[in-house]
């Protein structure tokens, strides 16, 4: 078996990969999904004219001399509460008005209640009310449209409905979006070894992590996760476990027994092997198995599962030890949930391009290692005279793709705190925590837990990163998973990381938390 650059291994995956058809979404199932066509206001923002405090509605020239030593007084001809449309006003009268409220017509100020003789709050409605300051035509005035015209574009096609695009969409009159659907992904565990997380373990048996790291980054990725099994080291239970999962899914990700073990069940799937178990006959799963020249991450397989109504679904195979699980879903099955969600299906590249495109995958192109990518204003930039021997060398051809541009695969810009090593011949995606930005002098900032960062660490300011481990790499290292900030990418030309390198960080998402939120250190980073 030929070992492949990570980046044509995600090629090979992504070839033939289509969102399913857009579809109707109600806005309140619609966060996180990609808008599949261009969202016009069909009623302008705001909708009505309104004021914009509680207060009184009248005309401006009725009051355009009051002040507190010559105040004005005006009959109050009723009240124009939030929620319903107000009588006309009267001209030379004014009319008791809350913030939100439709403008009476005839009115074209509001004077706020703190502006006038009545005491702010709950209270009936006085008959009369003096006004203390001059008053100006449009004050405390929120003009129909004036945030946005009924029939202007909203959000195009392509964006992610986040939170605040889908307040924007509902007040713009929208109550449902054209999306691409969220993507169902069912996780199968693999091991004769694995058990329930909490039991008491029998000797040789260890907890299924994977099950819940998988379905957990699914759902941090903006997926559903519709199911996760666990299976035996058996290939022919497992191609029916694997069926069944692909009935809930419109992807498959499982983990472990894809490495060269006599027991390992999807290679023997892979060789053909399973169908002389299987009751459903042979080529329900089809599957390649490809050695990637990554580390942690070497031994992968990816393929199609069908389902009893002739579905092919597809299906990507992960190593099992943790941190590969990890790294292989940041790398391969994160950009393969975009290419299913729609992410890169709306650019002018389009989904064919995106296949091969030299940066498709690549997480080190050369423009996005020279300096911070687009969508990272934080990071500063690192002046070419000022760059240490950066740690990766890029890619001849590489150049940034819709699909590169995925959050998950946005590279930035960091120095290595500590030197460590790194493997022949692969690509690394070491799990680094950020240990503080620079200083000055070289040494490591508050975040940096008292480390003091070696000489040349880089330009002030600069983000330093260290191994999450004291061992460095090493894919089984599961209990040092949470204090990774990043992977660090380093090429595979590279033979050793020297304190001080520039080096490119994968970002890790997760569940957003305050920032300032205190955590105990475990006991493996004093
Ligand atoms: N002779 C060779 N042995 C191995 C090779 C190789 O090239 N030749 N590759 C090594 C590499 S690299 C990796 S990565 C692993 C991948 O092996 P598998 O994908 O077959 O995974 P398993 O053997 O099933 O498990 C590996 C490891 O991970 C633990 N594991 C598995 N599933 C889970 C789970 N759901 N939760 C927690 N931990 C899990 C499992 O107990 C093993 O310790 O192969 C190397 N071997
Ligand atoms: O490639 Mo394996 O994923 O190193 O541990």
């Amino acid at each position: 078996m030929t070992m492949l650059a990570p980046e044509d291994y995600l090629a090979q995956v992504l070839h033939g990969l289509e969102p399913p058809p857009p579809v109707e979404v109600p806005l309140a199932r619609a966060h996180g999904l990609v808008l599949a066509e261009d969202a016009t206001a069909v009623a302008a923002v705001p909708p009505w004219t309104n004021s914009a405090m509680d207060g009184y509605a009248l005309r401006a020239r009725d009051a355009s001399g009051a002040s507190p030593s010559r105040p004005v007084s005006l009959p109050v001809a009723g009240d124009a509460p939030a929620g319903s449309a107000p009588q006309p006003l009267a001209a030379g009268t004014a009319q008791r008005i809350m913030t939100g409220a439709m403008l009476p017509p005839g009115a074209d100020a509001v004077v706020p209640v703190e502006d006038t003789d009545q005491a702010p709050g709950p209270a009936p409605l006085p008959q009369e009310v003096e006004i203390r300051r001059a008053v100006r035509p449009g004050q405390h005035v929120r003009r129909a449209g004036e945030d946005l015209g009924s029939g202007e574009l909203v959000l195009g096609r392509g964006s992610v409905l986040s939170a605040r695009a889908l307040s924007a969409l509902a007040s713009a009159g929208l109550g449902a979006v054209r999306a691409w659907p969220r993507v169902r992904v069912a996780v199968v565990s693999t091991g004769a070894e694995l058990c329930e997380p909490g039991q008491g373990l029998e000797p040789g048996t260890i907890p299924d992590s994977n099950g819940l790291l998988l379905a957990g980054l699914v759902a941090e990725h903006g997926a559903q996760c519709t199911v996760v099994l666990r299976s035996r080291d058996s290939a022919g239970e497992l191609v029916s476990l694997l069926v069944r999962a692909a009935e809930q899914a419109d992807l498959v990700i499982t983990s472990g027994g894809v490495s060269a073990g006599a027991f390992d069940p999807l290679t023997e799937i892979a060789a053909g092997g399973a169908g002389r178990h299987e009751r459903r006959g042979p080529q329900a799963v089809r599957l390649d198995r490809v050695r990637v020249a990554m580390q942690p991450g070497k031994p992968q397989a990816h393929g199609r599962v069908r389902c009893e109504d002739g579905r092919q679904v597809p299906l990507l195979c992960l190593p099992g030890n943790p941190v590969s699980v990890l790294v292989s879903f940041t790398t391969i099955a994160a950009p393969v949930l975009a290419r299913l969600g729609g992410h890169d299906s709306h650019g002018q590249s389009g989904n064919g391009a995106a296949d091969r495109g030299a940066g498709a995958a690549r997480p080190a192109a050369p423009s996005e290692s020279a300096s911070p990518a687009p969508s990272d204003p934080g990071t500063p930039p690192v002046p070419p005279s000022a760059a240490a021997p950066a740690a990766s060398a890029p890619p001849p051809s590489a150049s940034p793709t819709t699909v590169a541009q995925h959050p998950a695969l946005v590279l930035r810009s960091a120095r290595a705190a500590e030197s460590w090593t790194t493997p022949a011949g692969r690509r690394q995606y070491l799990p680094v925590r950020v240990v503080g930005p620079s200083s000055p002098t070289g040494a490591a900032g508050e975040g940096g837990r008292g480390r003091a960062a070696p000489g040349g660490a880089g330009p002030a300011g600069e983000v330093l990163v260290a191994p999450s481990h004291r061992l460095g790499s090493g894919s089984h290292l599961v209990a040092s998973l949470p204090a990774a900030d990043a992977l660090a990418v380093v090429e595979a030309g590279v033979e050793r990381v020297e304190a001080g390198d520039r080096i490119r960080l994968l970002p890790l998402p997760g569940p957003p938390a305050p920032a300032s939120r205190p955590g105990r250190s475990p006991r493996w980073q004093a």
